[in-house]
This record gives structure tokens, C-alpha cells and sequence, in this order.
């Protein structure tokens, strides 16, 4: 079992900063908020696509996982940017879930950390049938899932039984089953020595699955299979199967606060010409070009993306 986790780092939330200060990291990644008007000049000639991750950037990261509610503020920011950009979010979370918290039915919805996509249409580029099945969506919307994964699910289940037999001895640990990965919660274990223990149960666990891994997060440890298929994969997928392979043309925008996400920061830098914002109220590092603070910093910049585009919208009308 390969396991990525650092002997003295457990999770994100304690990681050691290189940064003097939150000013000195924001002068590298500066504020996508404050920097409205000059990010969205780049915008304004091309087709912005918005993808969202979900805990700690829709939602407070609160201690109980079935708790983190989206307040209906963000929640209309959020049906309102997607009234004016394809809109998708890509969660660690499994994809109903995601959808039981949004409750969005013009976005589209990614979860398992891109391991279960749901789109309108299949894609060209990934032929691969064994993955892609026609189904009815958790809109109720006929649609195309895409499992990467697929083959690992009866392992997966497995894996969960089992954990959730052994973690019992300790208090406060919880198992979340997001289906094509499973997540293992020590937000609300108090004591250090049981986190340690925890995790020794979590990989002695996982080393009899060498077709597993772990790997950190936000108090997290994550159980995900090996496959070749992260957050950066399913934001390719994404524009590919919503009619945006012209990269030329295209400027996808992630906005996202955890580790998972950097995946797909990295692919939009690849891409060349995207916005890649971390949300983050510490300095750390990043393949972000931009920064906001908290999901409040996140509300007001996608209410201001929603005006932006409607006043666009205008303008152009006017000139006609
Ligand atoms: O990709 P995301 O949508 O950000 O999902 C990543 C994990 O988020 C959730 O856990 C985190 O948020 C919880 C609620 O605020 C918090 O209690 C936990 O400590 C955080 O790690 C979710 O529960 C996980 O399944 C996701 O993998």
C-alpha cells in the first residue's frame, strides 16, 4: 500500500507555511475578488466554464460531515452563475449527496472525487463503453454516467464493511461511503494519540487492498482505488462532453479548497489561459494563479460573475 501521507503532516489544515505572512502569500496569489475587473478582461472574449468544488468552498467546513448545508444565499449565487455559464461542481463527495446539499438542477454534478460524472452526452474522446452507461440522473434528466472506477465498487464496499467494524474503538471517527472512495472523518476524535491510532487502523486495513490507496485531506484520511482519474481528469471529461474541447476558445475557472482540487488547477494551468482560484484563509502552497479568503469571499465573487455577464449581455445587445 502506498500511502501518501507525510510521517509529520496528517492533514491540511496543519500545514507548515513557507509564507512570512497572509499578505506576503496574497501578493503571489492575490485576490480574485479584489482583482475583479482585471481577471475578467481576460474573460470577456471567450466561453467561461465555472466548476466548483463543494466543502469549504460552497460550504462551511463544519465538524459533522452530513451537516455542511449550503445557505440559500450561496445557493442562489450559484443558480444564478449557472443561469449565465455551464456550471459543474466536482466534490469528494459521492454525486447524490452533493446533489441532496445543492439542490441545482441547471449545474452539473461530479462526485467521488470524479469518479462518478453525470452529463447530457457521453464523450467522443472516451470511447471507453465499460465506464459510460446511459441512466436517469439525480435530476431525474436522462443522462450519461461515467465510472472510471467501476470495477472497484464490490472492493470499495468491502473496504467500508470493514472499517466500520474496526474504527468503533475510536471515539468520534466516522465513515463516509462515497461510493467509488471512501473517506474516514477524525475532525470530531479529540484526543492525538487516538488520530494516530486511527490511521495505523486505517493502513493496516488498506495494505491487504494494493489496489488502494490513501491519501490526506481536512481531517481527513481517504481510501480511493488506483486509478488513473482525479479532479483535473473530470474537469477534461466536463469540457469535452459540454461541447468544450476548443481550449483555444474556452476559459475554465475552478474554484476550490482542498488538496484534490490542485489536480485540477494543474490542468488548467496545462491548458493555458484559465482561472485556477484556491479558497484559502492561510497561506500554502498552490498551483492557484488566484486566491479567496473564505465561501463568503466565494458568494460574493460568483454574485459579482453573475452581474458581470448580465451587464456584458447588455452592452452587446445595446450595440446591436
Ligand atoms: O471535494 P470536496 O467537495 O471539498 O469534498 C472533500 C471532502 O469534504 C467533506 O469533508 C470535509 O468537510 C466536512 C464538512 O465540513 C468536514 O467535517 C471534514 O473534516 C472535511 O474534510 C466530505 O465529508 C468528504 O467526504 C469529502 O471527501
Amino acid at each position: 500500500m502506498k500511502s501518501i501521507l507525510p510521517a509529520n503532516q496528517t492533514d491540511d489544515e496543519n500545514e507548515e507555511s513557507i509564507w512570512s505572512s497572509y499578505d506576503s502569500w496574497l501578493e503571489k496569489y492575490p485576490s480574485a475578488l479584489e482583482n475583479f475587473e482585471k481577471v475578467m478582461n481576460i474573460g470577456k472574449e471567450k466561453k467561461i466554464v465555472v466548476f466548483l468544488d463543494y466543502d469549504g468552498t460552497l460550504s462551511q467546513i463544519v465538524d459533522d460531515p452530513d451537516k455542511a448545508y449550503m445557505t440559500d444565499a450561496m445557493r442562489a449565487a450559484v443558480r444564478e452563475v449557472a443561469n449565465y455559464f455551464p456550471t459543474a461542481i466536482v466534490s469528494g463527495r459521492c454525486r447524490n449527496k452533493v446533489y441532496d446539499f445543492v439542490k441545482l438542477k441547471n449545474i452539473h454534478y461530479a462526485g467521488s472525487h470524479g469518479m462518478d460524472i453525470s452529463t447530457p452526452q457521453g464523450s467522443s474522446k472516451y470511447q471507453d463503453k465499460k465506464h459510460q452507461q446511459k441512466a436517469v440522473d439525480e435530476k431525474g434528466n436522462e443522462a450519461v454516467l461515467f465510472h472510471p472506477a467501476k470495477e472497484y465498487l464490490p472492493t470499495i464496499q468491502e473496504i467500508v464493511k470493514i472499517l466500520k467494524e474496526n474504527i468503533t474503538v475510536i471515539t468520534g471517527s466516522t465513515i463516509e461511503d462515497n461510493i467509488f472512495c471512501v473517506t474516514v472523518h477524525y475532525r470530531r476524535v479529540r484526543n492525538e494519540k487516538d488520530i494516530e491510532f486511527l490511521k495505523e487502523i486505517v493502513e493496516s486495513i488498506v495494505k491487504d487492498y494494493p489496489n488502494f490507496h490513501i491519501s490526506g485531506g481536512k481531517k481527513v484520511f481517504e481510501i480511493r482505488p488506483n486509478v488513473k482519474w482525479n479532479k483535473g481528469h473530470a474537469l477534461m471529461y466536463l469540457l469535452d462532453t459540454l461541447g468544450f474541447d476548443n481550449y483555444d476558445d474556452v476559459l475554465p475557472m475552478y474554484i476550490g479548497d482542498d488538496r484534490t482540487d490542485e489536480d485540477a488547477f494543474k490542468v488548467i494551468r496545462q491548458i493555458g489561459g484559465g482561472f485556477p482560484i484556491i479558497v484559502s484563509s492561510i497561506a500554502r502552497e498552490t498551483n492557484a494563479s488566484y486566491s479567496l479568503r473564505d465561501p463568503a469571499d466565494v458568494m460574493t465573487f460568483l454574485i459579482h460573475l453573475a452581474k458581470w455577464k448580465k451587464n456584458l449581455m447588455k452592452k452587446t445587445k445595446e450595440r446591436k
